[in-house]
């Protein structure tokens, strides 16, 4: 299955954590599964925390943030009835703002589950509702507000 990373026209695929360009980056892969998306991603031992063991709240954010943009193209292609890669104008979102809140900590080492929901999509702005869960523990929740790209002229 094609992730909806892998429909970002080329110019907009060098995104650090979830560009298929870019060489350094993480290439976070999210995935629509009916009214929820999802994304599997184990951090690097490198990405600890302040303590052993633990995962880098910065890293945290940067899953959220990807996968909260993947999340609000494949909602607003399927509010459109379209499918992506459908040759048509691609739909594309930038965050605008990341709610972050840090639950528990979340454990290095593990795979870690972040998920996405809809919670609204009006006009060019979808707000997401994120969490991340290790080994079926919630350690972090986040909302973000997605805005649609349009390229100035
Ligand atoms: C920025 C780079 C763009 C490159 C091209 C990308 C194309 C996409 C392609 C592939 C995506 C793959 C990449 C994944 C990315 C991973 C996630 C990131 O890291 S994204 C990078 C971090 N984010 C930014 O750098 C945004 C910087 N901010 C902006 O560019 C603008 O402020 C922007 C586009 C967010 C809004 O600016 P306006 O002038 O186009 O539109 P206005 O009229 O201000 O807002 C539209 C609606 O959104 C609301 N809105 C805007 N910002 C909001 C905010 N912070 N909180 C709540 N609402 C907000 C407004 O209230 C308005 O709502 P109402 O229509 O009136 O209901």
């Amino acid at each position: 299955m094609q992730a909806i990373q892998d429909h970002y026209p080329a110019e907009f695929s060098h995104c650090y954590g979830c560009g298929p360009a870019n060489p350094h980056g993480f290439h976070l892969k999210s995935y629509i599964d009916g009214e929820r998306t999802h994304a599997r991603f184990t951090p690097a031992s490198m990405y600890s925390g302040g303590y052993p063991g633990n995962v880098y709240g910065g890293m945290l954010a940067s899953l959220l943030d990807c996968h909260g943009t993947a999340s609000a193209a494949a909602f607003a292609y399927r509010a459109q009835s379209r499918v992506m890669g459908d040759g048509g104008p691609p739909i594309r979102f930038v965050t605008g703002s990341l709610k972050v809140d840090y639950r528990r900590p979340t454990p290095l080492g593990v795979e870690l589950l972040i998920e996405g929901t809809l919670c609204s999509l009006e006009g060019r702005k979808a707000v997401i509702d994120l969490t991340l869960s290790a080994g079926g523990e919630v350690c972090v929740t986040g909302v973000m507000v997605a805005v649609q790209f349009v390229a100035k002229a």
